[in-house]
């Protein structure tokens, strides 16, 4: 039944949300992933229990965090459904459930989240919609088509919500798309603005391609956005560029794998950063960084942290017109960039190790990166950044030229020839890092020997770091400090989606969604193919499972 108690979602309580809620994708606008709440600790959460569990009758890689206002639970599932809950008992107060189109081929079927608003909840669709919900009813309040998903493109991010704007970014860059962000009217759904990732003819930046490479350049940007309130930017993370041998679109391809720096009151550029030039990895930049204020060399930088993709580990200085490169350094081993140049901040690629045509490469890490698009997290009270990598993978494919049809993969390769091989002799796969984003020095790991590392990371002022992200179904907690494995919860399946925690009347709660597909289920298919004694079988089927200290 409807929901009789909620509480409407203003700008003031995005930008300074209760220590007790869950309202935006990492709970905070600066995108730290980190919960203020301290009553789990190291020393009692080996006590953490399940309180309730919610199957959600959906396969497919369950990727959302599960949203909290106020005591209501909202979750978007794969197959576009959000189920609204009561955060305390479980209880199911109603479920939407689109109406998907028969056609309708998903190369990523997931949803990240449902951002909130006023009496209202936004989610994007895998069909190219944005759909506005009552949050008491889930009624839909309107429906606007962003556009034409027979063109391949999609969406599976959570949408970002700034002052009644519902800012969401396409998917697509396999599908040569032209990326784009693009503001939505929370009250009617009206478009406010789009901007494209990748520059048309007169616009900067637009000479970083050649010929008409930019009209299907990729760049989609399918990932929230964060937000600094107080210059009043977001910051977005923009994907590879399409196809993926750079040798087919030659330049810097600019805004391919980039942050950009936008007015969220009109989409406007403001500034930007490449992170690598010519992408040919599908390395994907688009986990937002997070801003984070850092004492560095004698001064105080207001920063941006993104643990890349392309492996490295990035730090660079927001300043209202400019981004400044100041440190880089890789997190896993690569053998795709020989450094850095300590100038520009622009990696210096190995061409033997860049994609080309008509020649097989291979190149370290894979394609699924040093990190994918699972989120990182920062602990102000360690002042540390938790990131979930990959080491001992690398890719490779045989590079080719192919023509372009609207709604068909356009990977430069063919499928199956994209290989993801293990390091002969590696002794494991997935690593959570502790990274001190000052003085660069590795503080932790904890390494899974037979396992990659795919899902998010959540630190809490209990000085925990909360992960699942394993095929062997484990949701963990370990010692934000130490990297010591304090608690594990062995899940219905495996865990892609993100870690949050909230309280009510005095009790903390962790909650996740345990449901594996996707990518998680692509390496794990092809860390099978290895054989390296890894069974595929991971179980899928998506359950809510809500912790809390035994009483
Ligand atoms: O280029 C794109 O538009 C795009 C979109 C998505 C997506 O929307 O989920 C993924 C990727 N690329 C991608 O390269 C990738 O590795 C990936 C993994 C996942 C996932 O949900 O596990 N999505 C995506
Ligand atoms: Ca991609």
């Amino acid at each position: 039944g409807p929901i009789e108690n909620y509480s409407p979602v203003t700008a003031q309580r995005l930008e300074n949300p209760e220590p007790s809620n869950w309202m935006l994708y990492r709970r905070t606008y600066d995108g730290q992933g980190y919960s203020p709440l301290d009553q789990i600790n190291t020393s009692n959460v080996k006590g953490l229990t399940p309180v309730w569990t919610f199957a959600t009758g959906v396969v497919e890689g369950h990727e959302a965090p599960p949203i909290v206002n106020n005591g209501v639970m909202f979750v978007a599932t794969p197959m576009g459904q959000v189920i609204a809950l009561n955060a305390k008992t479980g209880d199911e107060y109603w479920r939407y459930k689109r109406q998907l189109p028969d056609d309708l081929f998903q190369l990523h079927p997931t949803s990240r989240g449902v951002g909130l608003w006023e009496d209202k909840l936004y989610l994007a669709t895998t069909d190219d919609h944005v759909v506005a919900l009552d949050a008491k009813t889930g009624k839909v309040v309107w429906d606007t088509k962003v556009q034409d998903y027979k063109k391949g493109q999609y969406m599976t991010l959570m949408p970002l919500i700034v002052d009644g704007k519902v800012i969401v970014g396409g998917s697509g860059g396999e599908f040569g798309v032209r990326g784009y962000v693009a503001a939505y009217d929370a009250k009617d759904g009206k478009e406010l603005w789009r901007t494209y990732t990748i520059p048309g003819e007169g616009e900067p930046g637009h000479d970083t391609w050649q010929g008409d490479d930019w009209k299907n350049g990729g760049g989609s940007a399918w990932m929230t956005g964060n937000y600094d309130k107080d210059t009043k930017t977001i910051y977005w993370g923009v994907g590879n560029a399409a196809p993926w041998p750079g040798e087919t679109h030659p330049g810097d391809n600019l805004y391919t794998s980039s942050v950009l720096a936008l007015d969220p009151n009109n989409g406007k550029i403001k500034t930007y950063h490449q992170y690598h030039q010519n992408d040919s990895w599908d390395w994907d930049e688009v986990e937002a960084p997070m801003l984070i204020d850092l004492q560095r060399d004698g001064r105080s930088i207001k920063s941006l942290v993104h643990p890349g993709r392309d492996a490295i580990f990035w730090v660079l200085e927001r300043t209202p017109t400019k981004i400044n490169y100041v440190a880089g350094w890789p997190f896993v081993s690569t053998d795709v960039w020989k450094g850095i140049d300590a100038e520009t901040g622009k990696p210096i690629v190995d061409p033997a190790h860049k994609p080309v045509i008509g020649k097989r490469v291979e190149f370290c890490p894979s394609l699924w990166g040093g990190k994918d698009w699972p989120s990182a997290a920062y602990s102000q009270k360690t002042g540390l950044v938790y990131v979930p990598a990959n080491e001992n993978f690398c890719g490779g494919f045989t590079g080719e030229k192919v023509a372009l049809k609207p709604g068909e993969l356009w990977l430069g390769t063919k499928p199956e020839d994209i290989g993801l091989k293990t390091k002969p002799g590696a002794d494991h796969f997935g690593e959570l890092q502790a990274w001190d984003p000052v003085t660069g020095k590795k503080v932790w790991q904890h390494n899974f020997p037979k396992s990659q590392l795919f899902g998010s990371v959540t630190a809490t002022a209990g000085d925990l770091i909360f992960a699942g992200g394993t095929n062997d179904r484990n949701f963990r907690a370990f010692n934000a400090k130490t990297g010591e494995l304090l608690w594990e919860q062995k899940t219905n399946s495996g865990i892609m989606g993100m870690p949050v925690s909230y309280e009510i009347d005095g009790t903390q709660y962790i909650a996740i969604q345990s449901g594996w597909g996707v990518d998680a289920q692509r390496i794990q298919d092809a860390l099978v193919t290895n054989n390296i004694g890894i069974e595929a079988n991971v179980p899928q089927g998506g359950v809510i499972w809500v912790f809390a200290l035994k009483k």
